[in-house]
């Protein structure tokens, strides 16, 4: 059985569906990206995921679990946590606080600092005087805070370098693999993506149109990349990927070296 399963998922904004019959899976200690060009239905398949956009038809099972009637909060609570695009952080709380918060006093933050280890030192700092790297870290690690069976992170290279972009995967990686969750991610970086996760799904029009294990997609990427994803904003020259804990303290630095096993 799947962790996640999805089948037939139409969904969309009032009245209006914009994803349309999709279905994807996810395994315990998975990564997967969801790919494809602007307006493809990407973030609209994750907020249905997550109860957060109406559902018209179809089936989300977690765990084997139907949760696609639950409302988001109850959903959060079988174990699914988002990190939004924006990232929704407070401003005005600081690292400690945000942290604090997302545990709930129910358990320490403390091994989540041990993924994201630059955190550490940031404690006191406002969430608004963080390089837009430390905010993601932030947001992954709060959402981590919850100990989610599966994460979910739209557009995780949003605004930032794809070097800072690279430290995060192998992060993603040791999570997934030491928690034992399921992770699914956003990602237009088609390049890093592939070098990173274990399974692929390509949308375009509001329909999945494409899906494989990155093995099966890597020698497709020119045909699907002229078809469905548009222009890779392709990684810098040199990235080969980063350290399994994120020591991204600014922008443009990172460990390198560590290549996806
Ligand atoms: N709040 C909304 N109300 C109505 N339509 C929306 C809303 N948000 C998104 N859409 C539409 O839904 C379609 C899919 O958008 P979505 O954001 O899911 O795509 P995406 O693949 O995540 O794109 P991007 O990479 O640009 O974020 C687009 O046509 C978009 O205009």
């Amino acid at each position: 059985m799947s962790l996640l399963e999805v089948k037939g998922l139409t969904a969309g904004y009032g009245s209006v569906p914009v994803v349309r019959d999709v279905g994807l899976s996810v395994e315990r200690g998975e990564l997967v990206a969801l790919l494809g060009a602007n307006g493809a239905g990407k973030t609209t398949t994750l907020l249905a995921i997550s109860g957060l956009v109406r559902t018209y038809q179809g089936e989300i099972r977690l765990d084997g679990r139907p949760v696609g009637g639950l409302p988001p909060a109850h959903r959060a609570r079988a174990g699914i946590q988002h990190v939004p695009e924006d990232r929704s952080l407070f401003p005005s709380l600081t690292v400690d606080e945000t942290l604090g918060l997302a545990a709930g006093g129910r358990r320490s933050a403390e091994w989540v600092l041990e993924y994201f280890p630059a955190l550490r030192g940031l404690g006191g700092r406002r969430v608004a005087a963080l390089s837009g790297g430390e905010q993601q870290m932030l947001a992954l690690a709060r959402a981590l805070c919850r100990d989610p069976s599966l994460l979910i992170v739209d557009e995780m290279s949003l605004g930032l370098a794809p070097l800072v972009v690279s430290a995060f995967f192998p992060v993603l990686r040791r999570v997934a693999a030491e928690r034992g969750c399921g992770v699914v991610i956003v990602e237009q970086h088609v390049h890093l993506a592939l070098r990173w996760v274990d399974r692929v799904h390509v949308m375009a029009g509001g329909r999945v149109v494409a899906s494989g294990t990155t093995g099966e997609m890597r020698p497709r990427i020119d045909e699907l990349t002229s078809a469905y994803l548009g222009e890779d904003p392709a990684p810098a020259p040199g990235v080969a990927g980063g350290s399994a804990a994120a020591t991204v303290t600014d922008e443009g630095e990172n460990d390198e070296g560590v290549r996806r096993p």
